[in-house]
């Protein structure tokens, strides 16, 4: 089978040498790569509205997702006054896994889309074994008993692999698992999006959910997505996106600018981190940019669905 060293050796190469021209027109925020010079363009980005070397961005990302690992699900609720949690939710209904679905979470950090997913399938699972238990009438209740008690894999063959660069966020995940008692069908892995450690057609579904606006190469990390999906396979991806009303954009920028970077200081000690938070947002492109950057890497039948007036949305394409 082939592995995922057997990536074009140009695309190696070039990606090695970092030479002009192998990066997509990507980064294009107010400080992107559009405004340099043919030189500079391979080598230089973004981190926030600061304009670094790709090289730098990598550790300064790290070093942000280190920073917060501990504050990180608490801030989250803070921030978005819950709201993540119906964005994550959403996510996961767009999704409707089918039993035995093989998932990858890149970026998964703390696990909550893993978890979410555990949890549907889960209740996929009981409820698809109750319709068939009651479609057999005629077992007594030991017999109905037994078959629970002998049913091996509650999820139904389903399985979900987390995927991180951060070792701290990793480690906040697998606290949360074990306190939620989540523990088969769900494996933690170490890995960059950009040069995922996995074979080629391995996922039914990959999800990447705040995540891929922190990636130095996002046109990388897509062609990776569609590198590790099966023929058939579906990438999910929730992020921050372009809020189009005036008014609301207008609330937005205030309360993002002047009170997230507040929250962070006193919730988690760290005004810089969130400071990059939304300055990261605002250098993400809107949601045609996205679905023409996930076409480029090859996905086909791209959509997306903008939620709460475009503040995330979720764009999903499949492998075909
Ligand atoms: C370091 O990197 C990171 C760290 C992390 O912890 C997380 C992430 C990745 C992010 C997530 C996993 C998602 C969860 C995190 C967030 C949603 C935080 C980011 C938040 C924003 C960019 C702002 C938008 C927030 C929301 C839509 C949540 C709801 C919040 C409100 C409705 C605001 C209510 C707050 C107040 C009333 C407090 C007083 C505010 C002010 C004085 C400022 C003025 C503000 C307003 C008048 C209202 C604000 C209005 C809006 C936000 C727009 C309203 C939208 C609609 C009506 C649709 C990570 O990478
Ligand atoms: C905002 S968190 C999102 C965590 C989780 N998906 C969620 O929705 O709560 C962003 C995550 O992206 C990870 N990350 C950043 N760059 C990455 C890369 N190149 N490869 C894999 N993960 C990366 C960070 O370590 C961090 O855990």
């Amino acid at each position: 089978m082939a592995t995922h060293r057997s990536r074009p050796l140009w695309s190696r190469v070039m990606r090695s040498c970092r030479l002009p021209g192998f990066r997509s027109s990507w980064p294009r925020g107010p400080l992107g790569a559009r405004h340099l010079s043919q030189e500079k363009q391979a080598t230089e980005t973004h981190f926030g509205f600061e304009t670094v070397s790709e090289e730098e961005k990598g550790g300064k990302v790290y070093h942000v997702f280190e920073s917060v690992a501990k504050k990180y699900d608490v801030m989250n609720d803070m921030m978005s006054l819950g709201i993540h949690r119906v964005w994550k939710d959403l996510l996961l209904s767009k999704m409707h896994p089918f039993p035995g679905t093989q998932l990858l979470d890149v970026a998964g950090g703390t696990g909550d889309i893993a978890f979410r997913f555990l949890n549907y399938v889960h209740a996929q699972h009981k409820g698809k074994q109750k319709r068939q238990l009651r479609a057999q009438q005629n077992l007594s209740w030991e017999e109905i008993a037994k078959k629970y008690q002998s049913e091996e894999d509650p999820l139904g063959g389903s399985r979900v692999v987390v995927c991180d660069i951060n070792k701290e966020m990793l480690k906040i995940g697998k606290q949360k698992a074990r306190a939620q008692g989540h523990k088969a069908g769900l494996a933690w892995v170490l890995g960059d999006a950009e040069e995922l450690p996995f074979d080629d057609d391995k996922f039914d579904v990959y999800t990447i959910a705040f995540g891929i606006r922190n990636v130095t190469h996002i046109d990388q990390a897509l062609q990776e997505a569609h590198r590790v999906l099966k023929p058939g396979g579906r990438f999910l991806c929730l992020e921050f996106s372009q809020v189009n009303n005036p008014l609301i954009s207008r609330l937005y920028d205030l309360y993002s600018f002047q009170v997230i970077p507040v929250l962070g200081e006193v919730v988690a000690g760290d005004w810089k981190s969130y400071q990059y938070l939304v300055e990261s947002i605002r250098q993400f492109p809107s949601q045609e940019e996205f679905k023409e950057m996930i076409e480029d890497a090859g996905f086909e039948k791209v959509t997306y669905e903008s939620l709460t007036s475009g503040i995330v949305a979720i764009h999903s394409g499949f492998k075909l």
